[in-house]
């Protein structure tokens, strides 16, 4: 109730010393560490930068959205240099306190072609820990954030594309594209925290289902199984319906979603912050396995011809 309260008087500026003054008088009176409450203040400074090319933040000042555009043409394969620009967008994000995210792609038919098979195919050990550590780095960032997040799908969105998708709390996806965890398909053992994302997202049932057959869905049959929430016919709209979601929050104490998001989300979090270098080291001897090596190669081949 009485966080509450503080939270709706609060949405103006507030200066340094109002903001001590607040959180002194909140301090005493609930016992809670300053440190704490200063983080948990709602949103104040809202920015639009240009940040990165192959990340563009663009926030609402009215409404405190922001809406991340992938821009890694042609297809936003996720490389190091774009899972570096997306951590520092979310750090960015989290430290302005902004009231929620989009996340959305500037190709105009893909979301995102998953990691880019570039930095899977002979890989560079150093390059290829930073590589992978950014990507864990991301997830838990995505799937942990304070804010709400919500993706507008505008393009097919295989594998490491829906895995981003996924790790969002919200999916409106526009139609006649693919959406789904096809590594089975390719020869790759799903990691930990993309079997938790998808856990979180459809029934422990379809996600076996759909781990396990590789299957990737049509824009139709993913609302179906509950993959994605909501059909929109094109970006613009994606955009408008993910917004529509968004606030609906502004009726919820900011605090306390965010930490029921986080408590519901905990263990998993927990589960890959325990197991980093284990992870890592699944994976780099998974792929550096002649055989699949021999896979990615002509997998990209393949795409290449098409
Ligand atoms: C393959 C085995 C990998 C083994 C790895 C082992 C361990 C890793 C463990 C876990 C991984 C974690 C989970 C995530 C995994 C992944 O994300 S793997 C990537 C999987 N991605 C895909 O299978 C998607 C492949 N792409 C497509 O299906 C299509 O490109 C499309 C997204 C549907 C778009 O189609 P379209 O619009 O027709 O575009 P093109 O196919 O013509 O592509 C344009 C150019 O982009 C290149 N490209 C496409 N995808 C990628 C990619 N993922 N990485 C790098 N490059 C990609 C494509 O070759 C074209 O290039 P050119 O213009 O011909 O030069």
């Amino acid at each position: 109730m009485l966080l509450t309260l503080f939270e709706s008087h609060t949405h103006f500026f507030l200066s340094m010393f109002q903001k001590m003054i607040l959180t002194k008088i909140i301090s005493n009176t609930l016992s809670l560490h300053k440190k704490q409450l200063i983080e948990w203040l709602p949103a104040v400074r809202y920015f639009s930068s240009p940040t990165n090319p192959l990340v563009n933040v663009d926030v609402n000042d009215k409404s405190g959205i922001a809406v991340v555009t992938m821009n890694r043409k042609p297809v936003n394969g996720l490389s190091l240099e774009l899972f570096e620009a997306m951590s520092k967008a979310l750090d960015d994000l989290e430290n302005n306190r902004i009231r929620g995210a989009i996340l959305t792609s500037s190709c105009p038919t893909v979301f995102s072609a998953g990691l880019d098979l570039n930095e899977l195919y002979q890989p560079d050990k150093k390059r290829f820990k930073a590589f992978w550590t950014t990507f864990q780095d991301v997830w838990l960032k995505l799937y942990g954030s304070s804010f709400p997040t919500a993706a507008a799908i505008n393009g097919h969105a295989p594998a490491g594309g829906c895995f981003l998708a996924i790790s969002c709390e919200y999916r409106v996806m526009c139609p006649d594209y693919k959406i789904g965890l096809n590594e089975t398909r390719l020869g790759i053992i799903a990691p930990i925290f993309l079997r938790a994302s998808m856990r979180n997202t459809v029934s422990n049932r379809e996600a076996e289902k759909a781990l396990t057959l590789g299957t990737l869905y049509s824009t139709e049959d993913a609302l179906k199984i509950g993959l994605i929430d909501e059909i929109a016919i094109y970006k613009v709209k994606a955009i408008e319906r993910c917004e529509n979601f968004l606030a609906q929050f502004n009726n919820v104490s900011s605090i306390a979603r965010s930490f029921t998001k986080r408590s519901l989300r905990q263990k998993d979090l927990e589960e890959l912050e325990n197991c980093r270098e284990e992870d890592f080291n699944i994976f780099w001897s998974n792929l550096i396995e002649p055989s699949v090596q021999k896979q990615i190669g002509d997998y990209m081949q393949s795409l290449k011809k098409k």
